[in-house]
């Protein structure tokens, strides 16, 4: 990860029925950087998202993407991707189709689709199902499909709508590895929206910590760990954290 910045927010300000929803968030991700933006139920991590990706537009602030005002443009002209929770593959289809489909709309890799799919299928772990129907896979198979999908178009920045809150443990641990292996040999800066304390400690460089549409500390998992900010990061991250670590270990000692 490099410290370039990537992704500049600036007094980001939604409004829904008169109420702030976010108020005036200022961040920066870097380039080639796994950044979680972590909170509870209804803080505004969705929102942050789909402001990002452009499916909503800010009522205040702005988005910057390499020092361009991105704020107002298309989704399709952001260069961003997006991993779903529910994966929102086409059922019907093959995984291979399903890639292919996608790559079906872009002017530079629509005539190289199979190549450029089986490829990015492969790197995933998934050649030996290319011609398998979607409704044949496991949920975390369906989930490399999705992930593939979206590293097929080479965007520069994927976001992530908690993409595992659908998987079994064993699944989620096995993809977090695969997320980690994904990131640093494509390089791509991801930005990772979660309620889970432990998978966005385990995933990330830095951590966003938000609660009712604020940020309350971004910085790496160590610095919150030793430096919680407030009140608010020691009891939603920091005691959560340490009850899940004495359970876990209560687990491996019983
Ligand atoms: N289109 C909308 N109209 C009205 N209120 C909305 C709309 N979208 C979001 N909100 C409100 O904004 C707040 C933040 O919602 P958001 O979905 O961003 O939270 P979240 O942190 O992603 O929660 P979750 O983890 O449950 O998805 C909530 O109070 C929600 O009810």
């Amino acid at each position: 990860m490099s410290e370039t910045t990537k992704l500049s927010i600036r007094g980001l300000t939604k409004r829904f029925d008169g109420s702030d929803t976010l108020h005036g968030l200022d961040f920066d991700v870097y380039d080639g950087e796994f950044l979680s933006i972590l909170g509870p139920s209804g803080c505004g991590k969705t929102t942050t998202l789909r402001i990002l990706i452009g499916l909503l537009a800010p009522d205040e602030g702005t988005v910057s993407l390499d020092g361009m005002d991105i704020t107002r443009a298309r989704p399709d002209e952001r260069h961003m991707g997006i991993v779903f929770q529910d994966y929102a593959l086409f059922e019907n289809m093959t995984v291979l189709g399903n890639v292919e489909y996608a790559l079906r709309f872009n002017a530079e890799l629509k005539s190289r689709r199979r190549e450029v799919a089986t490829a990015v299928l492969d790197q995933l772990g998934l050649s030996e199902h290319l011609d398998k129907k979607i409704h044949q896979l496991s949920g975390g198979q369906q989930q490399r499909v999705s992930i593939a999908r979206t590293l097929a178009l080479n965007p520069d920045i994927i976001l992530f709508d908690e993409p595992m809150s659908a998987l079994d443990v064993e699944t989620r641990l096995s993809l977090r590895g695969e997320l980690k292996r994904i990131q640093r040999e494509f390089g791509t800066t991801m930005i990772y929206i979660t309620h889970d304390q432990e998978e966005a400690f385990a995933l990330s460089d830095r951590v966003m910590v938000m609660g009712e549409g604020r940020i309350h500390q971004l910085a790496t998992p160590e610095e919150i760990i030793a430096n919680p900010a407030d009140k608010y990061v020691s009891d939603f991250v920091v005691e959560n954290l340490r009850i899940k670590m004495d359970s876990l270990a209560r687990f491996m000692e019983a």
